[in-house]
């Protein structure tokens, strides 16, 4: 299937996955969050010139929740290199629910066994570089928007209030972490919670999402600069973790079943990618039991199948 084929497709496979909406609801844990539309469902891919192919709503901004996850890792990377980072973090999935804490109690040393689960992106949280918690949002926005290619990305407040007020399960385990020295003596735990919540609360649009997935899918060399963003080496090591715990407790059927790098949110949003040559925003706020979009997922494995992706 060529690019043109690819573009008259998307709009049909979109319709057929929307059904799978109603398979699943939206987040009301984060009360902002449950404003969402449970029917919507869009997707963005965009090529290796920029070019962009789309279907659906994929107008509407979302907050990446669990999708920064993985840019904050790249910047802890940036800022603290692989040893910094691991001592904080370990590098397998837990096969529990991503805000579980049963591990951070059961398993010495306590230290969270991923950076994509609630707890170990609270970790990495705490890596990011800067002298105050505003000064390490400022970082992120900025490394976020360079990766998104220049596109000045911004913090949703009302997301971020309304986690701020109800996230006593994300202290809970903040918390635990400073117990368990994970977070060390100097470290106030609200602070690290603010920066957690903050970048959670990045606003995308599929399209900025799609073009951050590019960079990934061309190993942190912008394609349509050449400039490279991110070490190869940084990218290799987000890739893995989303291969082995992107779409949380699912990440093997998503593996089986999709076969390509990606990560989800809690809105609903998915960041895919295809190495060399596709990145891929998707937007579909029901939720299944696992956290992951019902009808993004759905569409995801119609596009990889059809268009042979699995990179296995
Ligand atoms: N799975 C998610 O997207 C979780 C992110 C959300 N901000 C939380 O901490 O609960």
């Amino acid at each position: 299937m060529n690019v043109d084929q690819l573009r008259a497709a998307l709009p049909q496979w979109v319709e057929a996955s929307r059904k799978y909406t109603s398979e699943g609801n939206v987040a009301s844990y984060i009360p902002e969050l449950a404003k969402a539309p449970a029917h919507a469902l869009g997707a963005t891919i965009m090529g290796r010139s920029g070019e962009v192919i789309r279907a659906g709503e994929t107008d509407s901004p979302f907050t990446m929740q669990s999708i920064s996850k993985v840019f904050t890792l790249l910047l802890a990377l940036i800022d603290n290199g692989e040893d910094g980072v691991f001592a904080k973090v370990g590098m397998e999935p837990t096969g529990d629910d991503f805000n579980s804490m049963l591990k951070l109690e059961l398993v010495e040393p306590g230290k969270p066994f991923n950076p994509l689960i609630n707890a170990g992106a609270i970790a990495v949280s705490s890596l990011i570089h800067g002298d105050t918690p505003a000064a390490k949002t400022e970082r992120i926005l900025s490394f976020f928007s360079e990766t998104a290619g220049g596109a000045k990305l911004t913090v949703n407040e009302d997301v971020f209030r309304s986690e701020s007020a109800t996230a006593h399960r994300n202290r809970s385990l903040a918390y635990f972490l400073k117990d368990n020295e994970v977070l060390g003596e100097d470290i106030d735990v609200e602070d690290v919670l603010q920066v957690y919540f903050k970048h959670c609360s990045i606003d995308v649009t599929c399209e900025q999402l799609a073009r951050m997935a590019l960079l990934l899918a061309f190993d942190g060399t912008d394609p349509l600069t050449g400039r490279e963003v991110v070490p190869r080496r940084y990218v290799q090591i987000a890739k893995t973790f989303m291969i082995m715990c992107g779409m949380y407790n699912a990440s093997g059927e998503f593996a089986i079943k999709v076969g390509i790098p990606a990560k989800s949110g809690v809105s609903g949003g998915i960041l895919a990618l295809v190495p060399g040559e596709y990145g891929i925003g998707v937007i579909g706020p029901a939720l299944g039991s696992k956290g992951n979009s019902t009808a993004g997922v759905h569409l995801l494995e119609t596009m990889s199948t059809a268009l042979d992706w699995r990179i296995f």
